[in-house]
């Protein structure tokens, strides 16, 4: 009997929400999706992983209890997936598994720096009974790239078309697009904020994780001296490769910009990260959309109405959807990508693309963890 082409794709990223899982068929020419769960994050396990993003006090000793109750979460939504599916977990090649970054410091210091995401790929191996690849950016890193983004590779095998650009927008914590070249090419890098901002301000004034399909930022008027400030941020001007994470879009960030605003009403704050976010996602589109027609869009920010609008508006001459409207749910995509990074590493495949990360090569991606 050939080995199962079923693969599970675990996916907890930086807006720090909770965890995506999917379970995927690759068996025929592309890949199937054919089920999805997520799962918030216990409050308390979010604001640990949170805290953890700065540096603080006994980290090691913390960051370890926190990937050990993060793996404990992904067991659990592993086991939803089987009980959805009915299959048993011996029917499951591989759990791909990204684990949560709270540091992303590619290329720092001597030129070798490093990408951390939390989690305890052993302890998931032994409670789920399958196979877990894990830590899948630092061989990336250690090759002279940026450790991300990884999914742009995937992105290519599920939407590029031959003779026609394709832009991929996520939007997570941070923004990332792939250029998706008529000619097979692919371009990606990171744009800057995706809802890490947005989020931020809403939790901080509202009490809501997040500001629902955009409403309150709707309700307030953009302040064009605060996003003029905003869009002076070097790392949106800066030529690809590139990545970057909640290491520089954080409060202390925010705070820093919005020293001479403290009078500015928070709706009209929000209204102008809403704007922001949109930009900084465009300044990137619009270097790259020559000869493309769709930006298809996927994250959780596919959902904020008013940020999907703003977007459009700043990007003219494309046509901004989401991926759904290309066979895939924009909230499956990156466990999705996961899922297909873990079969690369198991058919000792390359996952990650030179030209898009900057790395020396192709590399196989991941540490295996053998069920
Ligand atoms: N209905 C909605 N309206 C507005 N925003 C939404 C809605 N639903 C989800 N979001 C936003 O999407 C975020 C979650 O997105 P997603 O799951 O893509 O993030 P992520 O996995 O952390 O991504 P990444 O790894 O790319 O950083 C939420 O924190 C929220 O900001
Ligand atoms: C270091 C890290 O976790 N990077 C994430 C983050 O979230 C979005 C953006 O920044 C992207 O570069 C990446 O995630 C996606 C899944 C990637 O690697 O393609």
């Amino acid at each position: 009997m050939s080995a199962s082409e079923l693969y599970i794709g675990l996916m907890s990223g930086t807006s720090l929400d909770g965890i995506d899982g999917v379970l995927a068929d690759f068996s025929g020419s592309h890949c199937v999706v054919t089920h999805h769960a997520s799962a918030p994050f216990a409050p308390e396990l979010r604001a640990e992983l949170m805290a953890l993003n700065t540096s603080g006090t006994d980290e090691l000793h913390r960051a370890a209890l926190a990937g050990n109750t993060l793996s404990q979460a992904y067991a659990q939504v592993v086991q939803t997936l089987l009980e959805q599916s009915g299959l048993a977990g011996s029917s499951i090649r591989a759990i791909g598994a990204h684990g949560q970054t709270v540091r992303h410091r590619p290329q720092e210091f001597d030129g070798t720096g490093y990408t951390l995401q939390l989690g305890n790929p052993a302890l998931l191996a032994e409670r789920t009974g399958i196979t877990v690849v894990a830590d899948f950016r630092s061989r990336d890193v250690a090759a002279g790239g940026q450790g991300a983004p990884l999914v742009p590779a995937f992105h290519q095998g599920v939407f590029g078309r031959a003779g026609e650009t394709v832009l991929v927008l996520n939007i997570g914590g941070i923004s990332n697009l792939s250029v998706l070249g008529a000619d097979g090419s692919v371009l990606g890098f990171d744009c800057g904020p995706g809802n890490a901002l947005m989020d931020y301000w809403c939790q901080r004034h509202t009490g809501q994780a997040f500001d629902a399909g955009g409403a309150w930022a709707a309700s307030g008027k953009v302040l064009p001296e605060l996003l003029a400030s905003l869009l002076d941020e070097p790392f949106l001007h800066k030529p690809p490769p590139k990545s970057t994470g909640r290491d520089l879009f954080n409060p202390a960030w925010l705070a820093h910009h919005l020293a001479p605003f403290a009078q500015a009403n928070p709706a009209d704050v929000q209204a102008t990260l809403t704007e922001y976010t949109a930009r900084a996602c465009a300044i990137s589109a619009n270097s790259y959309k020559k000869n493309s027609k769709t930006m298809a869009v996927c994250g959780g920010g596919a959902l904020n109405t008013h940020l999907m609008a703003r977007l459009q508006v700043a990007c003219p001459g494309v046509q901004v959807t989401v991926t759904d409207t290309l066979g895939l749910p924009a909230l499956q995509v990156e466990a999705a990508a996961f899922a297909w990074l873990a079969r690369q590493a198991l058919h000792g495949r390359p996952g990650n693309l030179a030209s898009v990360t900057g790395a020396a090569g192709a590399r196989v991606l991941g540490a295996v963890y053998p069920a």
